[in-house]
């Protein structure tokens, strides 16, 4: 069997985790949560003119008298009004308080042109147009426009929860590691990276290299989802292999033609739950949670695939498989790789903006190049 394409193993990760149960939440607890339906303006917005100046109202040719009352305005009338008002009927505009003039009861100014500082109303949204598209993630910016078209709670699908098991028998938790231990780094950085990614670790646990006490760690969780790190390889010390042999999974796929993180590999447990296993190496660990957590994410949510963002290149990128991702940094002149990006090493991440993916034969100074966004 030939290892899926980088998008054929994101296709076949996003149809791995059945849709998540619908929830209703306030606009508070909204963001980062995906709309299961298209939400619409529940009346026009704004609900009626309003003025966008504080002024005068006024009706007619200049100059004003100024009134006051709520009798609709006649011409060479003008009544005092505040910014986000309802003017009177029979306004014509509205003159900033710093263009006008008063002496006595008569305001003096250069008579706008109708409806100027007059906001219309529904000119955000008329009744029942569509604000935020099923499957749209809730921003900050969605949110403030629900709310201002008269929504309190929104239906959204809840973020997958995730069983993290980070394996090996060289790890140690704390402090520098001696020759022989390697200091746990996924411990520290997938929980918040799952999470910037729409996922939740709601359970941690760290394991041997031993694929029985693997197996068993894994049927004992319930989360909608499973994600180790480490044991990928086919060494007799690398436990996937026999942890998924004991666990009767549906393998859909075991290694991807990608670089780093070719041996990342995606099963399901008979009880559904996906088990994504991500190569122990810390960039390829990072690398391939970016590839594959979102398309998982989605399956769940049903949110819609973000678009790439596309960026030119200003030096060449070397692509080594169907797709290699590059650590990449933005320029004034382009993007450029960042530092050594080794599978083993991780700063050239840490120093990065985006990551590039970069297609086989690779690409050279002036081509448009594909980037994920920064969320490590
Ligand atoms: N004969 C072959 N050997 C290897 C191949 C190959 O194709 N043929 N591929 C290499 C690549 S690429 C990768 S990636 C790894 C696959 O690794 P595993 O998933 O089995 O990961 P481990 O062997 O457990 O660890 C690899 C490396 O990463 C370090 N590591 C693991 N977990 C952590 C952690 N929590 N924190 C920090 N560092 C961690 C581990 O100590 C190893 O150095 O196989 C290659 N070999
Ligand atoms: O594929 Mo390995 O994951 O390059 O480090």
């Amino acid at each position: 069997m030939t290892d899926p394409s980088w998008s054929e193993a994101r296709d076949l990760a996003r149809a791995s985790l059945p849709r998540g149960e619908i929830i209703s939440v306030t606009l508070a607890g909204a963001v980062g949560a995906v709309a299961t339906e298209d939400l619409r303006a529940l009346g026009p917005i704004p609900r009626a003119a309003t003025s966008a100046m504080d002024g005068w109202a006024v009706c007619g040719p200049a100059p004003w008298h100024l009134d006051s009352g709520d009798d609709p305005l006649s011409p060479g009338r003008a009544r005092p009004i505040v910014t986000g008002a309802v003017p009177p009927d029979g306004t014509d505009a509205v003159v900033p308080s710093e263009w006008g003039r008063v002496s006595g009861d008569v305001l003096h100014a250069e008579r706008p042109p109708p409806g100027r500082h007059v906001r219309p109303a529904g000119e955000e949204a008329q009744e029942g147009d569509v604000l935020v598209p099923a499957g749209r993630l809730l921003t900050p910016a969605r949110l403030g426009v629900l709310a201002m078209t008269g929504h309190d709670r929104v239906d959204v699908r809840r973020a997958p929860l995730v069983h993290l098991v980070v394996t090996g028998d060289e790890l140690v938790p704390s402090g520098l590691p001696q020759p022989g231990h390697v200091r746990d780094v996924m411990t520290p950085m997938l929980p918040p990276m799952l999470s910037a990614l729409g996922a939740k670790v709601a359970r941690l646990d760290h394991v041997r290299d031993d694929p029985r006490a693997l197996a068993a760690k894994v049927a004992a969780g319930d989360a909608d989802l499973v994600i180790t790190a480490g044991g990928t390889g086919h060494s007799t010390a690398d436990p996937i292999d026999g942890a998924w042999e004991r666990a009767d999974v549906d393998v859909r796929f075991r290694g991807v033609d990608m670089r780093p993180g070719h041996p990342v590999s995606l099963a399901v447990l008979p009880d559904g739950r996906p088990w994504l296993a991500l190569p122990g190496n810390p960039l390829a660990a990072m690398l391939t949670a970016l590839s594959f957590v979102p398309a998982l994410v989605e399956g769940f949510t049903g949110a819609t695939s973000v678009e790439p963002v596309w960026a030119v290149a200003n030096e060449a990128f070397d692509g080594r498989a169907d797709t290699t991702l590059v650590p990449a940094r933005h320029t004034a002149a382009g993007l450029v790789p960042v530092g050594r990006s080794r599978p083993h090493l991780l700063t050239a991440l840490a120093g990065a903006d985006v990551v590039a993916i970069v297609p086989r034969g690779g690409i050279g100074p002036g081509d448009p190049v594909a980037v994920l966004p920064r969320s490590w």
